[in-house]
């Protein structure tokens, strides 16, 4: 009972051990959030760097896959500007016999469809087959120009278009048209699409655009193939892309080797999310916008390129004056602050020098970052509540139930129960350490103080036993006449009483008197006197029981006897009587004239219910009367023995 009592009072969260855990939880949790955040922080840097190179390597990959596309196209330049330079050798031998054929067949193949214009007739497109040679999908447009046309240039048109029909059908997989132009306003093309030669304008200069006349020796004095003319070809329903390889010989500008190139497959590819949430845009040198992933196709198709003016998008705005403002120098830049909530990287893409812009939010980066640090903290958390719960048990089981062990048997040692201490220590051999020592401390104290309790309970014990004995005799004295030693007057008035209770055995009372006691001091001396008084007590102690004689006062004495005395001795009080007679104290001058000092017994009986003052005085008659008879006489009133 006590033990539960004292349990329910601790309650839980008071106890030591649970508010050391609870502190020890708070502490432990903290330090994983804590960590959990610096890990986040950490991590988050990491994975944003890492997101940014994997973002750049994958970019890269795919740049360099499509660099790949325009090398091989510029390898087909290579291999058409080769071949045209190898056969117009071949064929420039003006005393030769093919170099007249070939100068022939320009004017046999030729025709003027107005004046000062030459096309190819609609068969070498549709299909026709000369001198055992098939043409097919070929057009030609000899423009307006300012000179004659020699033989020579004849012979380079003529070796040019014989080149196309033979290598255009290889490469009609990979580019939309292969051509040859001139500087001379002449344009030679394979593309089995269009006869684009019958289709020019008869007053077209083609020298007087872009892309041919990039390649004119002034306007291009390095002699380096290009990139030009990025178009949206509706006919054919893609986007285009011209190169241009000049094709120069003894220092002179003969051709130029070209490709339209469909790159909508390529954009697609570009554009396509390298990842969910990703935007890509793919931008000209001029900041125009040529593809997006996000963009209406419409809209590009009736705009061809976007501008500012044509396509106010914020993102586009913004990326297109970040390129125009010429402040990204390095082929690839990541710009971590340049949209609220987003990264941007800007690579360059060498040829045909474009600029590959792509958006990521940030928050996918975040979320990917936190999940390493979500991990810990969960896993922290999950660690530190095992790891308290396995504390909280091995504590409980250690510290906290010895603990309530300990304060229990303190709480017994409070309430003195040294007993139960010694007797109640049951978990005693299953503690350990301090508890043990301060339990085994108890236990000694306890056994200490059961040893002092038992010493000083016999101490008091003895103590008392001395206290009742000293007021026992105390009581004697205080009952005891000091002259005889007879009991006084007080102890005479206390037993009488008591003689007179109804349930007291029946008794008498006997009062004595000395006879002549006055003559006696007067002729032996007070202190004689006092030494007869002693005798006689004396005397009647040792013949009466010694509790049950008075010293009445001065010379009178009292007995109380029990009748039973009387119905055995009748004579017993008269034999006293006569023994003190009989003790010889020499008394020459007493009226009973026996020579001794003599006594005389006035007896009554003591009736239940009587007062204390009617038996003395019935006594006090008795004894008067054997006064009066002369003393040295016992006088009764008559007694009826029975009562
Ligand atoms: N020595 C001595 N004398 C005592 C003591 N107490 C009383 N007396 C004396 O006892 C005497 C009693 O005298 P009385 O009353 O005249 O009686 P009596 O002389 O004995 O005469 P009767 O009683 O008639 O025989 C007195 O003289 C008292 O002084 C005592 O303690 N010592």
């Amino acid at each position: 009972m006590e033990r539960r009592r004292n349990d329910r009072r601790l309650h839980a969260t008071e106890r030591l051990t649970t508010r050391l855990l609870l502190r020890v939880s708070a502490w432990a949790i903290g330090l994983v959030i804590f960590g959990s955040i610096v890990t986040f922080y950490v991590v988050y840097q990491n994975a944003k760097h890492q997101f940014i190179s994997d973002l750049n390597r994958d970019v890269a990959q795919k740049i360099e896959r499509n660099q790949r596309f325009f090398e091989r196209i510029e390898a087909f330049g290579d291999v058409l500007a080769e071949r045209f330079v190898q056969r117009y050798e071949f064929y420039n031998d003006t005393n030769s016999r093919r170099y007249q054929q070939a100068v022939d067949a320009f004017d046999a193949w030729y025709e003027e469809t107005s004046p000062g214009v030459l096309r190819l007739p609609v068969t070498f497109h549709s299909g026709t087959t000369i001198d055992n040679t098939r043409f097919e999908y070929l057009s030609a447009f000899v423009g307006p120009r300012p000179n004659p046309i020699t033989p020579e240039l004849k012979l380079r048109s003529t070796v040019a278009l014989s080149i196309l029909n033979e290598l255009g059908p290889a490469w009609q997989h990979v580019v939309t048209n292969t051509h040859f132009s001139m500087p001379e306003n002449i344009l030679m093309l394979y593309s089995p699409d269009q006869p684009w030669g019958l289709l020019a304008d008869k007053d077209l200069v083609i020298t007087n655009y872009s892309v041919v006349k990039s390649t004119l020796q002034s306007e291009n004095p390095e002699r380096k193939p290009n990139w030009t003319g990025l178009y949206y070809d509706i006919t054919a329903g893609y986007w285009t892309i011209t190169y241009q390889r000049p094709i120069d010989y003894a220092g002179k500008h003969l051709a130029n080797a070209s490709f339209d190139v469909g790159i909508s497959q390529l954009l697609a590819d570009l554009t396509q999310r390298q990842r969910p949430d990703a935007e890509h845009f793919v931008l000209n040198s001029q900041g125009q916008l040529i593809s997006a992933t996000n963009i209406a196709f419409d809209l590009v198709q009736e705009q061809a390129l976007l501008t500012p003016e044509t396509y106010p998008d914020p993102a586009f705005l913004s990326i297109n004056a970040k390129i125009l403002s010429g402040e990204l120098s390095a082929n690839t830049s990541t710009l971590d602050d340049f949209f609220e909530d987003h990264v941007v990287t800007f690579q360059r893409i060498d040829n045909p020098n474009w600029w590959y812009v792509t958006i990521y939010p940030k928050l996918n980066i975040q979320r990917e970052a936190a999940v390493l640090p979500v991990r810990l903290i969960v896993g922290g958390v999950a660690l530190v509540l095992l790891v308290l719960m396995v504390v909280y048990l091995l504590v409980r089981r250690d510290v906290s139930k010895p603990l309530t062990e300990m304060a229990y048997v303190a709480s017994m040692m409070d309430a003195r129960n040294y007993k139960d201490v010694l007797a109640g220590n049951t978990l005693k051999g299953k503690l350990k350490g301090e508890v043990r020592y301060a339990l085994n401390a108890f236990v000694t104290m306890a056994k200490r103080f059961i040893k002092a309790q038992e010493q000083l309970e016999e101490k008091v014990n003895q103590r008392t036993r001395e206290l009742a004995r000293a007021n026992k005799m105390l009581e004697a004295l205080a009952n005891m006449d000091g002259l005889t030693g007879l009991l006084n007057r007080r102890a005479f008035d206390r037993d009488l009483a008591q003689a007179l209770q109804s349930d007291s055995e029946p008794s008498i009372l006997v009062l004595g008197d000395l006879d002549s006691f006055k003559a006696y001091n007067d002729n032996y001396g007070h202190e004689a006197g006092d030494q007869a008084l002693q005798k006689i007590a004396q005397y009647l102690m040792n013949a009466c029981e010694q509790n049950s004689v008075y010293r009445y006062g001065g010379e009178e004495l009292a007995i109380i006897l029990p009748q039973r005395i009387l119905a055995a001795q009748p004579n017993y009080i008269d034999n006293l009587r006569s023994g003190i007679a009989h003790l010889g104290i020499e008394h020459n001058y007493s009226a009973s004239g026996i020579g001794a000092l003599s006594i005389s017994f006035g007896v009554a009986p003591i009736k239940s219910g009587q007062l204390a003052s009617d038996v003395i005085r019935t006594a006090d008659t008795q004894l008067y009367l054997a006064k009066r008879r002369g003393g040295n006489r016992t006088v009764m009133e008559e007694l009826s023995l029975k009562e």
